[in-house]
């Protein structure tokens, strides 16, 4: 009786830990990246969206973006379509474009705004060819011709503020058009930079398949807690950060300096990361600011 007590007490006290946030989050702006290998693990799938839920309940904006690279792969793979990156991003032909935004806007798109629904939370999912909202040139990797990749040349976030005003959570799928309206594949991780950009979001969240940004990739108790902006390129030349870290990372101090208050590496693996970030003391993951210390390792 007593042992469940405390048990009891745990719960109320995790609770009330969590009220100074929820009042300093209310009303803010959180863009939330969810993507990469773990998207299709159903348990961390429905995590992740009672999490998003229970951000908009509390008052929070959350904006969902969402990447999907291993279900285009396995689509392209069945239709025998070979599958190739360059520094990160998908060599896009036109058939592979129409493949991405079949997969990205008809599939996950709708699935995660079915997820979010069931949890009684109004969801809209739109691309970014939606009110004309991401318009993209060709991105060249190294001077490199990669064929339909786009580079995000401006946001027009009117639709997103409709949504928001409307109490609407948006949910982005990472496809958008150029001046000639030509269809892009666009890296998820730089359109939810640029919308928090566009936004200034107090928040931007990559959920990953990481604990954060580590110092040595074999000790996992070399997580940084804290990262200043400053120390991130630093890091990047001496090989510390490398491979698909690098654009979040790069992202991150692009996002801190257009107005974005932090920026967060989570682990999407772990059930409740969001939460355990948002609402707790202690945080998780590696959190980028532009004013830690050198390397802060709490
Ligand atoms: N210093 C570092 N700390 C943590 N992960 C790193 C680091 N440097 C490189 N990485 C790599 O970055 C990966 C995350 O990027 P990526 O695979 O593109 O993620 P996602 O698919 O979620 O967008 C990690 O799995 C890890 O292999
Ligand atoms: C140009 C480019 O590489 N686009 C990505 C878009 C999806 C994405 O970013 O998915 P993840 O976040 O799950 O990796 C792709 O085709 O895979």
């Amino acid at each position: 009786m007593i042992e469940n007590m405390s048990q009891y007490i745990e719960k109320a006290n995790t609770l009330i830990e969590a009220l100074p946030y929820i009042r300093e989050f209310s009303d803010k702006t959180v863009v939330i990246k969810y993507g990469g290998s773990f998207m299709n693990d159903q348990d961390i799938k429905y995590s992740v969206m009672d999490d998003i839920a229970l951000m908009k309940l509390v008052g929070i904006r959350p904006i969902v973006v969402h990447g999907g690279g291993k279900d285009i792969s396995s689509m392209l793979d069945q239709l025998d379509i070979e599958s190739e990156f360059m520094d990160g991003l998908r060599v896009t032909s036109k058939e592979t474009v129409s493949v991405a935004e079949m997969v990205l806007c008809g599939k996950i798109n709708k699935e995660i705004v079915q997820l979010l629904q069931n949890r009684d939370i109004n969801a809209v999912g739109i691309s970014g060819k939606d009110g004309g909202m991401l318009r993209v040139k060709k991105k060249l990797s190294h001077g490199k011709d990669i064929g339909y990749v786009g580079e995000i040349t401006r946001v027009k976030d009117a639709i997103l503020q409709d949504m928001l005003r409307n109490d609407y959570v948006p949910v982005i799928a990472p496809i958008g058009y150029d001046r000639n309206k030509q269809t892009y594949n666009i890296n998820a991780d730089h359109v939810a930079y640029a919308i928090a950009k566009k936004l200034k979001a107090e928040k931007l969240i990559y959920l990953t398949d990481t604990e954060g940004v580590y110092m040595d990739h074999d000790d996992p108790s070399s997580i940084i807690g804290r990262l200043g902006t400053h120390e991130v390129y630093d890091l990047i030349s001496q090989g510390v950060i490398s491979g698909g870290m690098i654009p979040k990372v790069e992202n991150a101090v692009n996002a801190i300096e257009s107005g974005v208050k932090s920026v967060h590496i989570l682990d999407g693996r772990i059930e409740h990361s969001i939460l355990l970030e948002l609402f707790t003391a202690a945080g998780c993951g590696t959190m980028i600011k532009d004013n830690f210390p050198k390397y802060n390792k709490e």
